[in-house]
């Protein structure tokens, strides 16, 4: 069985290189950027007011100044700056040339056009040319768009991007026993889950998921779910993948001419994950067991989803300390289900006592998974160990 990290390298060699195209900036938050994009203006374009007030020289704070005319937002001023002459001004309007400082009105006193100021500090209240971004500065590629980047980039004066565009997952779940969520089970019966929590995965690193009619314990069966994937850029099976007589996920695939990259891992939930390729079509085996199904989507999935997106992986360790003693770790890398709390210098992470890898419950509970590499020896509370955070609503 090869390593988690040797795994991952060779599902993220699945990856093609993301494919290109144009939205406009309404359609572009979430998705990943895949050029660099060029500010085509200066901003702020002029040296801006950055309060409602008067400009003036710094070397008449402490005269009585005359106004002799208005800047506003979208209003410049025209004329020419003189000694002893403040102009009105409001937040974002031009700064006249010739003025060096905006003092808020609140810290001055008007009478007619006599201006006297009564308080000044240091700063000038004004955003100076260029301040945020120059034209030419770039917003790297190799990120999703956020709602600041988006608002930026309109800033910049650039209306459309280039994204990669959304890996198409196909998701074929298999199983006799299987019933969608809503139909009534029969003696045996249990609700496909796994196929709408994998969904949900997919959506979450930029993929769009189309979960297949789910699959009987058929080589027939599962074939069609095979051939209803022709038009996905990956695949993803769930099910069906470990040693047992219906588990006939890696026979199928092999029929079709599957190229592996691997089959089993050290890795505990998600031991029977396997990975190929079937012609130029990348697939991903997920185990059945729904936590060791969404384990293996966080740890291999996402990743893949990401980069077939030009992103990185995604995948950050965090440090906290261990909230209870435990024993020591078996021959597979053991990523336990754990809620965090605060602590004084680290957060507080706390394994649960049950990781059995088909309790739903507590994957939705858990704000972590506590990664214990193979062999880890026995650890007491207070030991620092790492995590990988989950991703949560609240
Ligand atoms: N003799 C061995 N048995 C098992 C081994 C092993 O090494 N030797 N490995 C165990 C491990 S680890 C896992 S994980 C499971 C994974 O097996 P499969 O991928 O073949 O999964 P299934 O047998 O199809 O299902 C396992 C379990 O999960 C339920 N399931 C399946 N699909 C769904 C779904 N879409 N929604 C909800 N629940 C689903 C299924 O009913 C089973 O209870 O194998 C162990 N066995
Ligand atoms: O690895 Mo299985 O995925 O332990 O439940």
């Amino acid at each position: 069985m090869i390593s988690v990290v040797e795994a991952l390298a060779h599902v993220l060699a699945l990856a093609g290189s993301p494919r290109p195209e144009t939205v406009s900036l309404d359609h572009a938050a979430g998705r990943a950027l895949l050029q660099p994009a060029t500010a085509r203006l200066t901003q702020p374009p002029f040296d801006s007011a950055a309060m409602d007030g008067y400009a003036l020289r710094s070397e008449d704070l402490n005269g009585t100044l005359t106004v002799i005319g208005e800047a506003a937002a979208g209003h410049p001023w025209s004329g020419k700056a003189a000694p002893g002459t403040a102009i009105r001004i409001f937040t974002g309007a031009p700064v006249p040339a010739g003025y060096d400082r905006v003092i808020m009105q609140e810290n001055a006193r008007r009478e007619g056009d006599r201006l006297t100021v009564t308080e000044c500090g240091e700063a000038t209240h004004i955003r100076p040319r260029g301040g945020d971004f120059a034209t030419g500065d770039q917003l790297a590629p190799g990120r999703r768009l956020n709602a600041a980047d988006i608002g930026l980039l309109a800033a910049m004066n650039v209306p459309e991007v280039t994204v990669a565009r959304c890996p198409r997952v196909a998701i074929l779940a298999g199983g006799d026993e299987l019933i969608r969520p809503g139909q009534t089970p029969m003696d045996g019966q249990i609700i496909s889950s796994n196929d709408l929590a994998i969904a949900a995965q997919v959506a979450e690193a930029g993929g769009i998921p189309q979960i297949l009619p789910i699959a009987r314990d058929t080589l027939e069966s599962l074939r069609e779910g095979f051939a209803a994937a022709s038009d996905a850029d990956l695949i993803v099976t769930i099910g069906g993948a470990s040693v047992g007589d219906h588990d006939l996920i890696a026979k199928v695939a092999a029929e079709l001419g599957m190229q592996r990259s691997f089959y089993k891992i050290a890795m505990r939930p998600g031991k029977p994950l396997m990975a190929g390729k079937i012609a130029d079509l990348p697939m991903l085996g997920l185990p059945g067991n729904p936590v060791s199904a969404m384990v293996c989507g966080i740890l291999f999935m996402q990743p893949l989803i990401r980069a077939m997106q030009g992103l990185g992986d995604g995948i950050t360790l965090r440090r906290a300390r261990l909230d209870r003693d435990l024993g020591p770790e078996g021959p597979r890398q053991h990523y336990l289900r754990a809620g965090l709390r605060d602590g004084d210098d680290l957060p507080l992470i706390r394994p649960f006592a049950d990781q059995d890898s088909a309790r739903l419950s507590l994957m939705s509970q858990a704000d972590a998974l506590l990664v214990r590499p193979a062999a880890d020896p026995a650890r007491a509370a207070g030991d620092i160990v790492t995590y990988l955070p989950l991703p949560r609503q609240a």
